[in-house]
C-alpha cells in the first residue's frame, strides 16, 4: 500500500521479507536509471539492520543485473574504530554486501580508521568529499551547495535518530559543515562521525527502511506528529523520500 505526500512517498508491506524484496527492486532500478542518465550511481549506505535488509541485492537476478563497476559507495554514519572492529559500519556492509558484489575497490569510501579521534575523522572525512567535489566525481546541489549522492539508504533508531544525528545531541543542528562528529553518542560506541542534515537533504532520492514492532512509536511520531521534533522528521529528499515500512513498524499509524 502506498501513500504520497509531497515529494515523500510511503510504502507499506506484511512482513521485513516483503520490504526486503521491494527494497532491492527500488535500488536495482535507481541503479539502472542513474547510471543511464549520468554514467554512474553514489550510493550511501547506513549501518544497523539496513544491511540485512538489503540482503535480496546479492542474488539472484540483482546480483547479475546490476552494473556494480558503476556503482559508488559512501557512509551515512561511522563508528570510530578499526574498520575490522565488530561496531564498524564498514565491516557490516563488507560481510553483509560489500563482499559479495563486484564495486570496484577504489570505488568504496570508508572512514580513515587510522585517525585517533572523532574531529580529526570527521575532517579526514570532509575533505576527502571536497577533493572528490574538485575531481568532479560528486557534483554539489544547486539549491544548498552541498554534495549531492544520487541514494542515499537510511535507517533510524527507535529514539528516532537517524545516522548519528541523536535527539538532545547538538549535531542535527549543523548547518555548515558535511561532516560532523560526536563523542558522547548515546547509543554505543560513542565516539562516531555522520553526515549533517544539509548534506543529507541534497541528495536526490532517500530511502528510508524501518521495520520492527520496536520502531512502531517511533516511526508514529516522525510521520504523524510534527511537535516530536525527532531528528528522523528532519529527513528530506531534492527528488523523493521514499519510506519502506512493515506492519510492524507502520501499525501506530
Ligand atoms: O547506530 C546506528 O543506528 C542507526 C539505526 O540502526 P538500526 O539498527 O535501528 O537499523 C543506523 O542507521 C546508523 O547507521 C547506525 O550507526
Amino acid at each position: 500500500m502506498a501513500c504520497e505526500k509531497g515529494n515523500k512517498i510511503i510504502l507499506k508491506f506484511d512482513t521485513e521479507d516483503d520490504v526486503a524484496k521491494a527494497l532491492a527492486k527500488y535500488i536495482a532500478l535507481h541503479s539502472g536509471r542513474f547510471i543511464t542518465e549520468k554514467g554512474s550511481f553514489n550510493v550511501v549506505l547506513s549501518g544497523g539492520t539496513l544491511i540485512d535488509t538489503m540482503r535480496y541485492l546479492t542474488q539472484t537476478p540483482y546480483k547479475e543485473l546490476v552494473d556494480w563497476s558503476k556503482w559508488s559507495i559512501f557512509w551515512l554514519d561511522e563508528r570510530v574504530v578499526p574498520l575490522d572492529h565488530k561496531d564498524s559500519n564498514y565491516k557490516l556492509a563488507w560481510d553483509g554486501f560489500l563482499s559479495k558484489v563486484s564495486i570496484p575497490e577504489g570505488h568504496i569510501y570508508p572512514i580513515n580508521d587510522k585517525k585517533s579521534s572523532p574531529e580529526s575523522a570527521a575532517e579526514d572525512y570532509e575533505t576527502r568529499h571536497r577533493i572528490l567535489v574538485d575531481k568532479n566525481i560528486l557534483p554539489l546541489s544547486d539549491i544548498s551547495g552541498f554534495p549531492k549522492f544520487d541514494l542515499m539508504l537510511v535507517g533510524m533508531g527507535p529514539d528516532g535518530h537517524v545516522a548519528s544525528l541523536f535527539p538532545n545531541r547538538p549535531q542535527r543542528f549543523e548547518k555548515e559543515r558535511w561532516v560532523t562528529y560526536i563523542k558522547d553518542s548515546p547509543k554505543p560506541p560513542p565516539p562516531r562521525i555522520t553526515y549533517t542534515f544539509p548534506l543529507i537533504n541534497s541528495s536526490t532520492e532517500i530511502a528510508m527502511v524501518v521495520t520492527g514492532a520496536e520502531l512502531a512509536n517511533a516511526v508514529k511520531d516522525v510521520l504523524n506528529n510534527p511537535k516530536s521534533n525527532l531528528p528522523g522528521a528532519e529527513v528530506s529528499a531534492e527528488g523523493l523520500l521514499t519510506w519502506f515500512l512493515d506492519k510492524d513498524a507502520a501499525s501506530k499509524l
